[in-house]
């Protein structure tokens, strides 16, 4: 094989199309939302690069119109795990085996794909389907998805770049070797780029994954599987599970060749699956990697020397932008009393004017959330607000699903700084402020710091360079992703690489070579240019 050595540039984040009033993408991005609206599909699974009907179905429906199916899906079970473990075993040797040059390219044509080909149907498609607003499926489906794939290409050629030292007489290297065993993939339905990235990632290294995507993402994670085939991955290195976890996870995780876990989701499922890998530990050839990014209640924290327009901008975007449906999500806020009534009144009045409905129509900043069970937990939360002695509903409030999962941003003001909204993950659009004494700021970082048991983002606002500085220092465990005068939302790959510790994951850092470098096993080999041909050592008498 003809072998060379390559680096990539450092890439360039992809640019924003604008989509505004007038222009050809926007033409051509709604003419694509008409098509998958009026045309629904069948989504079977893909093992080893063959479509896989089994007859148990389900269906993909909108968020903000739960009666418009847009697929019907076929579900995977126990046995159809077993056969994709299989497939992926199969494929395991010649992928990688096959030099990473050649891998990165099929990587970076998806990327181009991506990139021109089917923008507008990845866009549509995660709009429909995961309700997304036209500007946060730019930013996900094109934009991230774009940029996992080009950065991994770049983080990959950095990481088998880095040798060890040479040793004189003897030749050292080092084997980037992927893991031994399949990598199980589960993923959200927030982002597609998540999804692609959980997939993508351990591929991209030599590993071959079995994928649980989300049943609410399913339309775009369909598409990206049909995408990666174009592209030219070899049949059998992803292989596309829909259906339901528990069945699926079981019996993956049963597997003796399971090797590492790539998942993105709540706290509780992540718990379980480790709990699963714990009781199976004596079945594996080797101790599984297990990366998990999870949960977040994620902060903005406010000092009085802030300006109260920065607040109210990231308070609305940071918690409302997909209907804070974001890991990063802003959902808690601590401001000073004398900075609150000139932050309320834009707070409350933007919350009121932010306009909800159809992702069709471009002007809606917010759309409905992801589907029932999301709906009934944000409204119950809401009327718990509402009948609490020590919380008020100050801006939004309203909900309704009969026509789709409709729920109103939402700020609610509690006097109790543990009151549940400001401690528990709900993962919509609600939004608790707690108002402080300007003279407790150092108390309501600590506070703040001691609320939570996630500690995924956070931001601190602040014009005083030493508050900025002791919120900096007081807040380090609290949040993976720290921002200072900016929203919590919108890590951009090769940028902010993003994860959180405690309750929040494993903090492996999507969008870096951290992440990449947990789905390889390296093995060092030494050659000795000229091995000894006796065991005394030189300064021993005698002949050697
Ligand atoms: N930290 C991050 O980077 C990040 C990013 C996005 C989302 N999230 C988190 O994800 C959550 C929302 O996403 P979600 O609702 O899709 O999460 P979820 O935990 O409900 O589902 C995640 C995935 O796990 C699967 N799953 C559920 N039970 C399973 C089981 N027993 N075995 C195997 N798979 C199983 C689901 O089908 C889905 O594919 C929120 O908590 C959010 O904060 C975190
Ligand atoms: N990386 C995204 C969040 C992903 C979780 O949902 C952000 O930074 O907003």
């Amino acid at each position: 094989m003809n072998q060379a050595v390559f680096r990539f540039d450092v890439p360039v984040n992809e640019n924003l199309f604008s989509y505004g009033p007038g222009c050809a993408e926007r033409t051509a991005l709604q003419a694509e939302l008409r098509r998958q609206s009026e045309n629904p599909i069948e989504i079977p699974l893909i093992i080893g690069g063959k479509e896989v009907r089994t007859g148990r179905t389900g269906t993909v429906v909108m968020p903000h119109d739960h009666r418009h199916v847009l697929a019907t899906y076929h579900k995977a079970g126990p046995d159809e795990t077993r056969a994709a473990i299989e497939a992926s075993l199969k494929a395991k040797a010649a992928w990688m085996d096959l030099s990473w040059i050649e891998r990165t390219s099929i990587m970076l044509r998806a990327a181009e794909l991506l990139s021109k080909k089917y923008r507008y149907l990845i866009n549509a498609a995660t709009m429909l389907g995961q309700g997304k607003s036209v500007y946060q499926a730019e930013i996900d489906a094109a934009a991230e998805v774009i940029d996992y794939l080009r950065f991994n290409a770049y983080f990959a050629s950095c990481i088998y770049s880095g040798q060890p030292l040479p040793g004189g007489d003897c030749i050292n290297r080092m084997e980037y070797r992927p893991l031994e065993g399949f990598v199980l993939a589960v993923t959200p339905f927030n982002f597609t780029a998540i999804a692609l990235n959980l997939n993508t990632a351990p591929a991209v290294m030599g590993n071959v994954t079995v994928w649980k995507p989300a049943s609410t993402a399913l339309l775009s994670n369909y598409y990206l599987m049909k995408i990666y085939k174009e592209a030219g991955l070899p049949d059998g290195v992803i292989n596309f599970l829909p259906g339901p976890g528990s069945a699926i996870g079981g019996a993956a995780l049963a597997h003796r060749d399971f090797a590492g876990l790539h998942f993105t989701g709540s706290n509780s499922t992540f718990n379980g699956l480790w709990r699963s890998v714990g009781e199976n530990l004596e079945r594996y050839r080797s101790y599984p990697r297990l990366v998990g990014e999870t949960g977040g209640k994620d902060f903005v924290m406010v000092h009085a020397s802030a300006d109260a327009d920065e607040v109210a901008t990231a308070l609305v975007r940071g918690a409302f932008e997909y209907q804070g449906q974001k890991c990063s999500a802003a959902s808690r806020a601590y401001i000073p009393r004398s900075l609150w009534p000139q932050v309320k009144e834009r707070l409350v009045a933007w919350t009121e004017e932010l306009s909800m409905g159809d992702v069709a129509d471009f002007d809606n900043f917010v759309n409905a959330v992801i589907d029932e069970a999301s709906f009934d937990t944000l409204s119950s939360h809401i009327d718990r607000a509402r009948l609490a002695p020590e919380a008020e509903i100050i801006a939004g409030g309203q909900y309704d699903k009969s026509r789709g999962y409709f729920v109103r941003p939402t700020v609610i003001r509690t006097d109790d700084p543990h009151f549940v909204t400001m401690e528990e993950e709900l993962f919509g659009p609600v939004l608790t402020v707690y108002v402080y004494e300007d003279g407790d700021y150092e108390k309501t970082l600590e506070l703040c710091d001691g609320t939570s048991p996630y500690a995924l983002t956070g931001a601190v606002f602040a014009h005083d360079r030493y508050a900025a500085q002791l919120a900096c220092r007081k807040l380090r465990y609290a949040a993976g992703n720290f921002y200072i005068n900016d929203k919590p939302t919108g890590a951009v790959v090769g940028q902010q690489p993003f994860g959180g510790s405690r309750g929040s994951g494993t903090n492996d850092k999507a969008g870096s070579a951290l992440n990449l470098m947990r789905w390889l096993s390296p093995r060092t080999i030494k050659e000795n240019l000229l091995p000894p041909t006796h065991y005394r050592y030189p300064f021993m008498d005698g002949d050697i």
